[in-house]
């Protein structure tokens, strides 16, 4: 059992751990019981600018350093974190509530992403271009965009942080980086494991409190270059409006409402089993999770009954416990917003085949018990606000295209998922499904190696795969006129 201090400051500035500069504190609490785990430095502008100075003092030295060398601190950083994944992800368990087993795939996901950008550090390649004028050699050179903002939720709080932190340091930037006020714990533990792995002071920096605060200090600092953030679609509009003052570049990640499609081909077990896992994982607190199910006419009976007969076996309870499927979520809003969309459904004509309610298992934390719906329709708010909870609704379609149509008919565009025996339909409906990230037969597409990212009102540009250490880059153009 880890136990914490009553107090851990939680502000890293050149090397530094140190309080806020207001002296101020704020709770840390554990969403399966809602006691007080510790307490953290809720820092502001102050501290933000403190880090920003010192990042933009480090930028020079940090990229000048060979790529071989922020590699192999980089590749450190990915052994250290392998080496204490069974702490970390109890630590995430306790500060966030996801079930061990899914902190421990977690930690093993952020890890994968210090590695692959160890690797990616080595191929940061430019260009020499053939010149149309002989008395002319033209080149382009990638060079880092600088000082970086990281802004990050709480529902992933080690993944979403080396998805950003590791192609930043791969690319030659500096970084301060705010994580979400639920979870620093996990922040914390990285941070230190950077600073293990050998980052030299004010390379990386980490500033938590008021979000508000700290987030107008990174916007409104000329120094920082880039403002990378995942989180809601909301916050991420607030950023694209600030940034555009001093026309800072923008990474952004943000909500998701995923559609997935169960064809009458399909393998009715294996759908059934990872619609599941796509809907629970994180008690459905995940921008990639299914949010809206559509099942062929044909299977509707079958699908609907072995899917419920799977959800009502679910077994809820702290994620430290053993043998436990889904924990709590964050806090009592999320379940209040969670048992609106319910009651808005019910309301509207939905039938409630298992769930539907607040857990009655425990009178600490904060848990909804996993719900299907049927008979849904269009206009219930489930079927278009992102739920992030443990809800699931359920429509029949008739035609491929009818469920198409239905899939594409939101103003997300993150992920898409469709279970289909058919490969002439598996081309079909992934070319025409309006999505940046794709499933078929698979609802676990997020790995270091390939760019995840959405489109339309679920984000701007990509993380992970070589495409993700662009973002951390700025392309130099240099033309040089020679006596031929
Ligand atoms: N596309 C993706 O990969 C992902 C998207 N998401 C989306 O994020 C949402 C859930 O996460 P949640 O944390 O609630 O999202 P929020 O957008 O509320 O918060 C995300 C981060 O932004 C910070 N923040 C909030 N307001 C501001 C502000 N005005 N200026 C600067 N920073 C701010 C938060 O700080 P604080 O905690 O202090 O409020 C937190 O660190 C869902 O919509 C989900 O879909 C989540 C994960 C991945
Ligand atoms: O949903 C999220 O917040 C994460 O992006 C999920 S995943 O990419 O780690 O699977």
């Amino acid at each position: 059992m880890i136990t914490f201090d009553n107090y851990v400051p939680s502000i890293y500035i050149n090397g530094r751990w140190k309080s806020a500069s207001s002296r101020k504190k704020t709770p840390v609490r554990n969403p399966a019981t809602w006691d007080i785990l510790t307490h953290v430095s809720y820092g502001d502008e102050v501290d933000t600018k403190n880090a920003i100075e010192a990042a933009g003092e480090a930028k020079e030295g940090w990229a000048s350093l060979s790529p071989r060398k922020r590699s192999n601190i980089l590749y450190r950083a990915y052994q250290l974190m392998e080496e204490n994944a069974e702490r970390i992800a109890a630590v995430l368990t306790m500060e966030q509530g996801k079930p061990l087993r899914e902190a421990k795939g977690e930690i093993k996901s952020a890890a994968s992403f210090l590695l692959w950008y160890a690797e990616e550090a080595n191929r940061l390649y430019g260009e020499w271009i053939p010149s149309s004028i002989e008395s002319k050699r033209l080149s382009v050179i990638p060079q880092p965009v600088g000082v970086v903002g990281a802004i990050t939720p709480w529902n992933f709080p080690a993944s979403m942080i080396t998805r950003k932190v590791a192609p930043a340091l791969a690319a030659g930037c500096t970084v301060v980086l705010k994580p979400a006020s639920e979870t620093p714990l996990t922040a914390i533990e990285i941070v230190k494991i950077l600073e293990k792995a050998g980052v030299p002071d004010g390379v990386v920096n980490l500033v938590t409190g008021n979000s508000a605060k700290i987030g107008d200090a990174l916007l409104h600092h000329e120094a920082v270059r880039l403002i990378t953030f995942t989180g809601s679609t909301e916050v991420g509009k607030h950023l694209m409006r600030e940034s555009a003052d001093q026309v800072k570049k923008l990474s952004l990640e943000l909500g998701g409402h995923a559609p997935i499609i169960i064809f009458a081909d399909a393998d009715l077990e294996k759908a059934a089993e990872m619609t599941l896992a796509s809907k629970f994982r994180n008690s459905g607190q995940t921008c990639i999770c299914a949010n809206r199910v559509y099942v062929e006419d044909k299977i509707w009976d079958n699908f609907k009954k072995v899917l419920v007969e799977k959800v009502e076996a679910m077994r809820l309870g702290d994620g430290l416990g053993d043998d436990v499927d889904m924990g709590p979520l964050i806090n009592e809003g999320a379940t209040e917003k969670v048992h609106e969309q319910v009651k808005d459904a019910v309301a509207k004509g939905a039938e409630v085949a298992c769930g539907g309610n607040i857990w009655e298992g425990t009178d600490k934390g904060h848990y909804y018990l996993p719900t299907v719906l049927s008979d849904v329709r269009n206009d219930m708010l489930v079927m278009k606000e992102e739920t992030f909870g443990p809800i699931l609704p359920l429509q029949s379609f008739t035609s491929e295209e009818e469920a198409i149509r239905a899939a594409n008919d939101s103003e997300y565009g993150l992920a898409a998922y469709f279970f289909t025996k058919n490969l002439d339909r598996s081309v079909r409906v992934a070319e025409k499904l309006d999505y940046g990230i794709i499933g078929i037969n698979d609802v676990f597409p997020a790995v270091a190696e390939a760019p995840f990212g959405g489109i339309k009102q679920s984000g701007i540009g990509k993380e992970g795969g070589h495409h993700g250490i662009h973002e951390y880059v700025e392309l130099k153009y240099i033309s040089m006129g020679i006596e031929n």
